[in-house]
């Protein structure tokens, strides 16, 4: 395994004010692939920015690619080799599809240039003057992940990509996403649909109020209605 690629977080504690958020969250990521599930409210946001830098924490570790990143600024975390989409994509309504891609730029003879993010989203490239603003969902997020893309992470951290998508569009970035795992990307997905969550992570993390509740392979989540209730409750 690269090590650049590894993430370890370790007694992670953030809080808002007083309130105690992130407890003692403790996990790493290898080049496998890793989800996080768990229901509104838990601290999944509150994690990813965290470990982007958004969200200070008070105590803790955060190291990738055996480095100390807690209490960097993002843009230097991002340039370490952490991609970014943040829930609710983020994307600035007055610039085109194209025009977003542009501002990010990427090196010449990297993996991820605009014309390879225009190669697995090809709806963006029909859509590449269009306002961010005009564009559906599922194009917003596919800008959104083209644009973390391009930054040619080492390891991409996507917020909630599937919120608010119809079923067949999740199902279309999933397949997607997968052919860039596929690839070799390193994956780290916060995820409400457990369904999706699976189709990509190996291995599931569950967050139940801020602390890392389980830890276990996706098939024997998906597989155990019980479990699906205890943590997540939806079965
Ligand atoms: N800026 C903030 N100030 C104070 N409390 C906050 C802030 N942001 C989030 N919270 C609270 O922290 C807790 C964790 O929120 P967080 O957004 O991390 O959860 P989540 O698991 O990502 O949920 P969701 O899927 O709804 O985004 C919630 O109780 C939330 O209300």
């Amino acid at each position: 395994m690269s090590d650049e690629a590894r993430l370890t977080v370790e007694n992670l504690n953030v809080y808002y004010d007083r309130v105690h958020i992130l407890q003692d969250v403790s996990f790493s990521i290898g080049t496998e692939p890793v989800a996080m599930v768990g229901r509104n409210g838990m601290g999944k946001t509150t994690l990813a920015k965290a470990l982007l830098g958004l969200q200070p924490a008070r105590s803790g570790s955060v190291r990738f690619g055996g480095r100390e990143i807690l209490g960097s600024q993002p843009y230097k975390i991002v340039k370490s080799g952490i991609g970014y989409v943040p829930q609710g994509r983020r994307i600035w309504p007055s610039l085109s599809t194209h025009e977003h891609l542009v501002m990010v730029g990427a090196k010449a003879g990297s993996r991820w240039t605009i014309d390879a993010v225009y190669d697995l989203f090809p709806r963006l490239a029909e859509r590449r003057d269009v306002g961010a603003a005009n564009l559906s969902g599922g194009e917003q997020q596919m800008l959104a992940i083209g644009r973390a893309l391009l930054t040619n992470p080492s390891l991409l951290v996507m917020d909630e990509p599937s919120e608010g998508l119809a079923p067949a569009i999740v199902e279309h970035l999933a397949e997607t996403l997968r052919m860039v795992v596929a690839e070799g990307q390193s994956v780290f997905l916060i995820e409400q649909n457990l369904r999706f969550a699976a189709e990509l992570g190996h291995h599931i993390l569950v967050m139940v109020n801020g602390r890392i509740a389980a830890d276990l392979p996706a098939r024997e989540l998906l597989a155990d209605e019980e479990k699906q209730n205890l943590y997540l409750g939806v079965a």
